[in-house]
């Protein structure tokens, strides 16, 4: 029997009665872990060996948990402190018991959290008292840390205090898959029968093409099924590439792509809008607003007819608000909130001139609220602004449209609610069910632009026009369910590495 060369060494170092790791192999026969694991499987293919399979577990130090291991867990350095001084008999000014601890910034928190946490005492209005009769000697997570210090097993550690340190980010859970080989009764009767080494080539070079060796050699067969080693390269964030493919979805429906600033007047974020200047989305605890000069070329005579709207309202039965409106407010900078601003650019003919209909027009583009962060909200996220003008439109358009362009993701059954924005009349809210827990969830804001908006702009025909969610379409298409995970501060590698992208 002829086998390529790497199998016949496995062959010759595996045996029948102890099981050998690919490590082990590797270290005896000097091929690389990669190599023996594919001679390995393709072995198995043919009935000469066994592979088995186990998940070994390793515990790790971090570098902040080798810090502890010096110099004591923060609550345990805050408990001793504390017990110093003689919080355990009466409690004592949460101040001083820190300060003699030695605790400083960050460690100051994590010592707080902790000590409540393991009942180390009680903190109550700025005094401090400790619990005479904790142990904190005996901390099981001192001991596991100095255990893993040590280079001690820790297999028979708590599960619980392992995944507390997990979590505190004191240790590094690793997980590797470990593969063991033994031969198989075939395989130790063909080593008996005797195997020869075939020589057999993996790759096809151009000298062998020149003489023609090609034609009388044996070609290695690959296992594209055996594991190898992950590269791992850059890739596009899947946000990134959900935004792309908005934008061409949009260009093939049509639309062309508006820009424009991120930090914008209030003007044309809010005024253009018919919103009026004592509207609670205005005020700085829903705005980001920017201590910088204010903006110098906004078009007079829209200011102007903005003003009057606001003031006096539109047409002969309109009515304003007869609320203050104020040029220096309408002036003044702040990150936008939405990108209805670029919309209001745009039909005002501020970027591109007067547009005549028909018209489409999209962003896709960040914008920023003061939210508070939950599963749901962050502090920015990439609206899909979108507007069509056009001579008649109704809601039947508007509602196919977003029938139209969410079909394109996989999303078929889209709900509409009657909202109410300042700025549109009729409004829509739009719902969609996300796939993993069948809630409904918001994924975007939409409506007919009313005439307080339109005629200051100088447009005479309708205009629909939305803000959808690209955070929330990616729920509605990959499942997350907590968008914290995708995108800013704590996302998940590992959940973004993973992902495997909808085309
Ligand atoms: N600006 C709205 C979306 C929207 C845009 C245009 C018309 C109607 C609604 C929002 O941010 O929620």
């Amino acid at each position: 029997m002829k086998l390529p060369e790497s199998q016949v060494a496995v062959l010759n170092a595996a045996s029948a009665t102890d099981e050998q790791t690919v490590g082990d192999l590797a270290d005896e026969t000097g091929l690389k872990p990669e190599t023996v694991t594919q001679a390995a499987f393709e072995l198995r293919e043919e009935g000469y060996v066994a592979v088995e399979e186990r998940t070994d577990v390793d515990y790790e130090l971090t570098e902040e948990g080798r810090e502890y291991v010096e110099d004591g867990l923060p609550e345990v350095r805050l408990y001793r402190a504390a017990v110093e001084a003689g919080a355990a008999d009466s409690a004592a000014p949460m101040g001083q018991v820190i300060g003699a601890s030695g605790l400083g910034g960050p460690a100051v928190d994590i010592a707080l959290a902790n000590f409540g946490r393991k009942g180390y005492g009680d903190i109550d209005s700025g005094e401090l008292s400790a619990d005479g009769d904790a142990d904190a000697g005996e901390d099981p997570e001192s001991t596991v840390l100095a255990a893993l210090a040590d280079g001690q097993s820790v297999d028979d550690a708590d599960e619980a205090t392992l995944e507390q340190l997990v979590s505190r980010n004191l240790v590094d859970r690793r997980e590797e898959t470990v593969r063991s080989v033994t031969l198989t009764d075939e395989g130790v009767t063909l080593l008996m029968e005797g195997v020869e080494t075939a020589e057999t080539v993996d790759r096809l070079t151009p000298e062998m093409l020149a003489s023609g060796e090609w034609e009388d050699v044996e070609f290695t067969e690959y296992n594209v099924e055996a594991d190898a080693p992950e590269t791992r390269g850059g890739k596009t964030h899947i946000l990134r590439q959900t935004a792309d493919r908005v934008k061409d979805v949009l260009v093939g429906m049509g639309f062309q792509e508006m820009q424009g600033p991120h930090a914008d007047a209030d003007f044309w974020i809010n005024d253009c809008l018919f919103m009026p200047q004592d509207h609670p989305a205005r005020t700085h605890w829903d705005r980001f607003a920017l201590d910088v000069p204010p903006i110098e070329d906004l078009p007079e005579d829209l200011v102007e007819r903005v003003e009057d709207a606001h003031r006096k309202g539109v047409g002969r039965d309109g009515d304003g608000y007869h609320s203050p409106w104020s040029e220096d407010f309408a002036r003044a900078i702040a990150l936008r909130g939405h990108t209805t601003s670029l919309s209001m650019r745009y039909l005002s003919g501020h970027e591109v001139g007067e547009l005549e209909p028909p018209q489409r027009y999209f962003s896709v583009e960040k914008v920023y609220r003061n939210d508070t962060l939950d599963p749901t909200h962050l502090l920015e996220f990439y609206q899909i602004e979108g507007w069509v003008m056009a001579d008649d439109l109704s809601v039947r358009d508007l509602m196919g449209t977003f029938e139209e362009f969410y079909a394109q993701f996989g999303i078929t059954d889209i709900q509409f609610k009657p909202h109410y924005n300042p700025y549109t009349e009729p409004s829509f809210e739009l719902f969609g069910r996300h796939p993993e827990t069948g809630e409904l969830i918001e994924i975007g804001n939409s409506g007919m632009f009313r005439d307080e908006v339109l005629e200051p702009l100088g447009v005479d025909c309708d205009v629909m026009a939305w803000g959808l969610a690209l955070e929330r379409l990616l729920m509605l298409m990959y499942g997350f369910d907590d968008i914290r995970d995708v995108h800013g501060t704590m996302s998940d590698i590992e959940l973004l590495r993973e992902t495997e992208v909808l085309r």
